[in-house]
């Protein structure tokens, strides 16, 4: 006991001699400005847990400055909030600017270091996985994928006919349902599906592991080499258990298609399929072949990873988009019968003709889709007005930089304040409005908003394009079969301003809508 004792006093003071050390050394460098915080936390205890992107952009008011700095315990935080910055730093300089932060708990104790999202961009795997990913999420894959999103986008109208209070866990079955699809050629049943389950337990214990605050050895990696049996080391202990139980997650749906692929010729085609297929085969021009930097069973490790990331990718996004989508068509009546109004003329929709009690999709092609611009310029209204990712996700620097007489330093975390651009009124004018209307104006439309809504450099998110096909047939889909009201008390949540969720993806906080037939004639609800 007393040399467990005697361990921790030696290591803590080790660890302030650390704090110490990195505070002189950060008190040289000329950072951008920012809030200077407590000398063992920083701001840690200044962060709000709510909406921190309005936070920074008021630090970047008050410190006149569109880039801020400051410190969470050792770590230098750099937050980007014009796109001048962005775009200079994020795209211009993607060569530094590509790393993630990293997680010692996360990347290293739980063994999660290779995931899509986590991989530094500087190991050669990330070039691997992006191609990977262009090649499964392009526009050429979203085209091979157009029967799954279309017989999913069924499923969700339907269903909204069965349970149409329960319309947000709808939408979720609807990304879970196209995802599994593409990812593994595997059909949900249910909500309780098992691949379900698998999923929602990896994202839930990834989100404990990568909490940010949450693990002193985040900040003091040394900590790693403490051995998990001594006494004070819990959250070693139940690093070491998340590895084991992660590990095993991920091999589910694998294992599942690798047996489906042994079983029987007709196998149902996926991303993983085709990958392992085509490792087999070694054919030519195949990913794998053109890649030859991959050795022996490294190639069906990738696969793994990449297939996690698709669903890690797909499982909130568009869930949060369409969220925002359906809360905001309540609360904008006028938008709402315009949208509806140009999918009846484009697609020679009348009020008798489309069969409601089958919900069949009345969109057969992709070209139909592009054919919507209204409704195109409500999605970018939506992606601007409640972003999915108000912060993105954060960068890392790979090497120290300078930008306008500031030092950024090696390995310091970069977060692009999307949330702040898309609401910068020097790029749209009344930024709190929401008005698709400022991107169907041709010669004075307003930026489109894509540009920021999916990231930067080389880390922009490889799944826009099919996210985009995937909400807009949602989105067509609904208003062709649904009209959409305010229950009564949520009219005032207009005039009250909308509250909207905190996380790593976001939306407007769900209030009651009543969701009903668009098309009286002709509509009988499936039994
Ligand atoms: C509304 C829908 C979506 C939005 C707004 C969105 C946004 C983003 C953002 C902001 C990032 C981080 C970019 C950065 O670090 O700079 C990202 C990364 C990523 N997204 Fe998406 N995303 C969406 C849908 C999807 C879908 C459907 C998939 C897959 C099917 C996907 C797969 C990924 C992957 C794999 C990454 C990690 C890329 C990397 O770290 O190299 N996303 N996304």
């Amino acid at each position: 006991m007393a040399e467990a004792a005697a361990f921790w006093v030696a290591y803590l003071l080790s660890l302030l001699f650390l704090t110490w050390f990195l505070f002189q050394k950060r008190s040289r460098q000329h950072l951008p400005p920012g809030p200077q915080g407590s000398y063992l936390y920083g701001v840690k205890n200044q962060l709000p847990p709510a909406e921190p992107w309005k936070t920074y952009a008021k630090w970047s008011e008050t410190y006149r400055s569109p880039i801020i700095s400051f410190r969470v315990y050792n770590r230098t935080i750099v937050v980007l909030n014009d796109i001048e910055s962005i775009h200079t730093l994020l795209d211009q300089r993607a060569q530094i600017y590509s790393e993630r932060p990293m997680s010692w708990m996360y990347n290293v104790i739980c063994g999660r270091g290779k995931s899509v999202f986590n991989i530094p961009a500087s190991n050669p795997r990330h070039r691997i996985y992006r191609r990977m990913l262009q090649a499964g999420l392009g526009q050429r894959a979203t085209k091979e994928a157009w029967d799954i999103l279309r017989e999913e986008a069924e499923v969700l109208v339907a269903g909204l006919a069965k349970q149409p209070e329960d319309w947000i866990q709808h939408i979720r079955r609807n990304a879970a349902g196209v995802i599994m699809k593409v990812a593994f050629g595997y059909s949900i049943a249910s909500p309780e599906d098992l691949f379900i389950k698998v999923a929602e337990e990896t994202s839930k214990i990834s989100g404990w592991a990568m909490a940010p605050g949450r693990w002193l050895v985040d900040y003091y990696p040394i900590m790693r080499h403490i051995p998990s049996f001594i006494p004070g080391t819990q959250w070693k202990r139940q690093g070491l258990a998340w590895r084991e139980r992660l590990n095993y997650l991920s091999e589910v749906p694998h294992n599942w298609v690798k047996q489906q692929m042994k079983k029987n010729n007709t196998y149902p085609k996926s991303f993983t399929s085709r990958f392992l297929q085509s490792h087999l085969d070694d054919e030519d021009g195949s990913v794998f072949s053109k890649l030859k930097s991959h050795q022996g069973g490294e190639d069906e490790d990738i696969v793994k990873w990449c297939a996690g990331g698709l669903y890690a990718g797909a499982a909130d996004t568009t869930v949060s988009a369409l969220t925002s989508f359906v809360l905001l068509m309540a609360l904008y009546p006028e938008v709402q019968r315009k949208a509806g109004q140009e999918i009846d003329i484009v697609l020679g929709i009348e009020d008798g003709s489309v069969d409601s009690s089958r919900f069949s999709s009345p969109i057969s092609d992709m070209e139909q889709l592009g054919a919507l611009g209204y409704l195109q310029a409500v999605m970018k209204e939506v992606l601007r007005y409640a972003p999915v990712g108000n912060l993105a996700l954060p960068h890392a620097t790979l090497y120290e930089d300078q930008y306008q007489g500031y030092t950024i330093p090696k390995g310091a975390s970069v977060i692009p304040n999307v949330w702040a651009v898309m609401h910068d009124p020097k790029m749209y004018h009344e930024p709190f409005a929401f008005r698709p209307e400022r991107f169907t104006n041709e010669g004075s439309a307003e930026p489109d908003p894509r540009q920021f809504a999916y990231g930067f450099g080389r880390r922009s998110c490889p799944g826009s394009h099919f996210a985009e096909t995937s909400m807009l047939l949602s989105m067509a889909n609904i208003l062709t079969f649904y009209s959409i009201t305010p229950q009564e008390s949520s009219l005032m949540e207009k005039t009250r301003g909308l509250e909207f969720t905190t996380g790593i993806t976001s939306n407007i906080r769900p209030f009651p809508v009543r969701i009903t037939p668009r098309r009286a004639a002709s509509y009988a609800p499936p039994a």
